[in-house]
């Protein structure tokens, strides 16, 4: 790699990280940057290929290739209960679908397996799962529920719908009395080894952009409303209930959402959190 290769970092195509995205470009100092946007799952694969340095992922992701990333603090996109974009939509009755059939969206990868959590493990039931593109009608032509994350979920809730709504941060709260962490910031090993100054520089940039939107949510409100419609009231209250820092209260959510993962078998070992501090790599236990 040239040195002066601009660094690469992955933008998770949804409203739901604006808050972190916002500002970055102003508050990069000299680092050259180039912004990839993509959903949550092609970033996830590009990361893992190799094509980001640094990207919001899936925290599910994580745990496919945690040796290989480190993860950096104060950085997630989480919630203590509600999330207001990660819905399961029902035609018919909860009882029903858990040993129904449930439509996931191709853009997740957390919250399809936080699902299975909330379906197999909480509830006791065994649906079957197809895969399909995030779109509300096609996917309830196939299957008794339909799961949406990022502004598909906001959009499809917006429309006239007859359907149950699940909000999946709310049931894991309920089922755990913990808050969940959707999207972490990783950063490949190798690259943070070979150019610790610029990972620096890059999450300094990172904390100041989602400082100044935390102190000021209006710009970004105000984009949401004319890029995606709906209220400043609206999007001021979406964004104030999310949760963008990842500490030891995110870190417990997490590592409980990896055991029960491991538990059913979707991950195959225990996940060790690797935090980014300082240049150096801290292991966390809860
Ligand atoms: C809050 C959200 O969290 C997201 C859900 C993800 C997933 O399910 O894999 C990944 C990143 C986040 O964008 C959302 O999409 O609305």
């Amino acid at each position: 790699m040239k040195q002066h290769d601009p660094i690469r970092i992955g933008r998770i195509q949804y409203t739901n990280a604006w808050p972190i995205f916002y500002h970055l470009q102003q508050e990069t100092s000299g680092e050259r940057i180039e912004l990839i946007s993509k959903v949550p799952s092609e970033l996830n694969h590009s990361l893992s290929e190799g094509l980001l340095d640094v990207s919001a992922i899936s925290s599910f992701a994580y745990g496919l290739n945690d040796e290989r990333y480190v993860l950096l603090p104060d950085l997630s996109v989480s919630s203590n209960g509600k999330v207001g974009s990660i819905f399961l939509f029902m035609k018919k009755s909860l009882n029903e679908v858990r040993n129904g059939s449930i439509a996931f969206t191709t853009a997740s990868a957390t919250s399809v397996n936080l699902l299975r959590i909330i379906m197999e493990k909480f509830l006791g039931g065994k649906p079957r799962y197809i895969t399909a593109a995030p779109d509300l009608e096609s996917m309830l032509k196939e299957a008794d529920a339909a799961l949406l994350i990022g502004d598909d979920a906001i959009r499809a809730a917006w429309s006239e719908h007859p359907y149950e709504v699940m909000d999946l941060g709310q049931a894991w709260k309920e089922h755990t009395g913990l808050g969940m962490t959707f999207a972490v910031w990783a950063v490949r090993r190798a690259y943070a080894e070979d150019r610790p100054e610029t990972v620096r520089a890059i999450y300094e940039a990172f904390q100041r952009s989602k400082q100044r939107s935390m102190a000021d949510l209006g710009p970004v409100t105000k984009e949401a409303c004319l890029r995606i419609g709906g209220t400043e009231n609206f999007w001021n209250r979406y964004f104030s209930g999310l949760n963008y820092d990842f500490g030891q209260s995110q870190w417990n959510g997490l590592q409980l959402y990896f055991e029960y993962a491991k538990e059913l078998g979707l991950i195959q070992r225990t996940i060790p959190l690797r935090i980014w501090s300082n240049n150096t790599v801290v292991q966390v236990n809860s």
